[in-house]
């Protein structure tokens, strides 16, 4: 029997990756598990958004290396590495169609086959957008927009999933049924996803690994549910502050069962 990628999974690792923007030092060392949701957290300013960049190929380490899957994709440009990305905002075309806009994660050039048609058609089906192909990203709620993009995710189908803040701007509820729709084709595509956000309930919501910055650098890893406890890293606690988030209390473990 032969797997393919997302069954083998694929890690991501930033080795001694090095980087500075103007003045601000970054320095990354870390690990990402195969197949894993991991959550991304940290003060504002302390990299979060420059590590997925620097993942994507958008920024590029001044020493280092990232590793996808174990193979050095330093020397690759961002179309070319295994990766899809959804940003807070701004991930589609204006004056394209929902249909174009998930086509280009198919062919940039939008020359589409029917077994592309039939691809886009699913993929939007599965977000729920069926029946909405023909409008305008104007001509959709804010939720729906996050639709395309993942939908766009799904035919693009590369084995890791950058994640920058993409439900930051959606209330509670909507940003809990986005949630589990990630966990949802989390759980088909067993993609390896990096899902930076501020809030500890998404983080604790779908996330299974903890990655926390600090000023530029990893201050604490391992798995959520401990980061949630009392005894989870003193640097996390002081940052997620009071609320049913902070306490480590046992309510919280409960939730998740
Ligand atoms: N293109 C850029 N040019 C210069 N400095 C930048 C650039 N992008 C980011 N920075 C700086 O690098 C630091 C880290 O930025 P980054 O966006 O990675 O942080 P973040 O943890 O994602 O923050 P936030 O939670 O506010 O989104 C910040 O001090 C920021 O001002």
């Amino acid at each position: 029997m032969t797997l393919n990628s997302a069954e083998n999974g694929t890690a991501v690792r930033l080795e001694k990756v090095s980087f500075s923007h103007s003045e601000a030092p970054f320095l990354f060392d870390v690990a990402f598990a195969a197949s894993k949701i991991t959550a991304i957290m940290g003060p504002s300013g302390s990299g979060k958004s420059t590590l997925l960049n620097l993942v994507a190929g958008f920024e590029t380490p001044r020493s280092g290396r990232v590793l996808i899957s174990g193979a050095d994709v330093g020397a690759k440009p961002p179309s070319a590495r295994p990766v899809s990305m959804v940003f807070q905002e701004n991930n589609l075309f204006a004056h394209l169609s929902v249909e174009r806009n998930v086509g280009l994660g198919r062919s940039p050039s939008l020359r589409l086959a029917e077994a592309d048609h039939v691809a886009i058609a699913g993929a939007l089906k599965r977000v729920g957008l069926a029946g909405k192909e023909q409008r305008l990203p104007r001509e959709l709620s804010g939720g729906e927009r996050q639709r395309v993009a993942l939908a766009r995710v799904l035919v693009r189908d590369r084995p890791v999933l950058l994640l920058d803040e993409p439900f930051a701007s959606l209330g509670p509820a909507l940003r809990d049924d986005m949630l589990d729709l990630v966990a949802g084709v989390h759980a088909e595509r067993r993609m390896t996803v990096l899902f930076v956000t501020h809030q500890p309930e998404d983080a604790h919501r779908i996330g299974q690994d903890m990655v926390f910055l600090d000023n530029g650098a990893v201050a604490a890893t391992g798995a959520v549910a401990d980061f949630f406890t009392k005894a989870g890293p003193e640097a996390f606690r002081r940052y997620i502050g009071a609320g049913p988030f902070g306490q480590g209390s046992r309510d919280v473990a409960r939730k998740r069962t």
